[in-house]
């Protein structure tokens, strides 16, 4: 783990494959999963990436592929879901997905009439399950403790994450370094650098991958010790980083910039 990863450098020229994370790192966080939105300058600079870089750029993200496709409706770029349990290997093509284990929504069910709360949202995913508590922070602990519980009922092959005002709950395959290295294997990935920008815990093992292949990562607002190398302070300054090094168009950039220091 980095205490003070610091240079977000520009990029020389070269093969890159660009891994990115969503929430925290494309879009703001907002009150609810749903309340997020994208705007059309972020549409064009992804789909002007995409095709800068031949393709080889892919969403690794703990949304679900069909949510994704719902946000970023009509681009149905190269996206692994469910932190990975999912897969679009191909712009438009089928998505290769994970069963649901049958007690999962059961679970949810529990854990929905334990908190009995508006304020706390369950995000069924199928396979992963996610306890929003952004609008009722007091109540994270709880959810928390809901999740662990949750857990110890599941057979072997689960585990807890914190998520951004959340828990979530999730096979062990479910891993943003696994979805990164099977992009990796295939092209038009195979053969470039890759770089990853992430926001969150689930994105430092997306970190740990990505150094050990020897690309960039980019951890967005970090809020504590991370295996990224260089932060970026926030969205803002992602979208802009994204289009200095890979876009051509000038979008709205706003209030954030790209931190400068050492590098990887
Ligand atoms: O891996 P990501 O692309 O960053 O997705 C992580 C989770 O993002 C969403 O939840 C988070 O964003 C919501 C909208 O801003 C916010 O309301 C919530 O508190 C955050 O945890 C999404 O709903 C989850 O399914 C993703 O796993
Ligand atoms: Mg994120």
């Amino acid at each position: 783990m980095n205490l003070q990863p610091e240079l977000t450098p520009r990029l020389p020229e070269g093969r890159w494959a660009l891994f990115l994370d969503i929430d925290g790192t494309l879009l703001e966080h907002a009150a609810h999963p749903d309340a997020v939105s994208v705007s059309e300058e972020l549409r064009l600079l992804l789909q002007t990436i995409e095709r800068r870089l031949d393709g080889a750029l892919a969403f690794i993200t703990g949304r679900s592929v069909a949510a994704v496709d719902r946000l970023f409706d009509p681009l149905k770029l190269r996206t692994a879901g469910l932190y990975g349990l999912e897969h679009r290997l191909a712009p438009g093509g089928p998505v290769e997905a994970a069963d649901e284990p049958a007690d999962m929504a059961a679970l949810a069910d529990e854990i929905e009439l334990e908190l009995a709360s508006q304020a706390v949202y369950v995000e069924r995913k199928g396979p992963v399950l996610a306890v929003h508590t952004r609008a009722a922070p007091h109540l994270l602990a709880r959810a928390t403790k809901l999740v662990e519980q949750a857990l110890e009922r599941l057979p072997k092959g689960y585990r807890v994450i914190a998520g951004n005002a959340g828990v979530e709950l999730m096979p062990l395959e479910a891993a943003k370094g696994a979805a990164i290295r099977r992009f990796m294997d295939i092209p038009p990935f195979a053969g470039r650098r890759p770089v990853f920008l992430g926001d969150d815990t689930s994105d430092e093992n997306g970190f740990e991958t990505t150094n050990a292949a020897g690309g960039i990562s980019i951890r967005i607002k970090p809020r504590g010790p991370t295996a990224a190398r260089h932060v970026i302070a926030d969205v803002t300054g992602a979208i802009g980083w994204l289009q200095a090094n890979f876009g051509n168009l000038a979008i709205e950039t706003g209030r954030g910039e790209a931190r400068r220091s050492r590098g990887p």
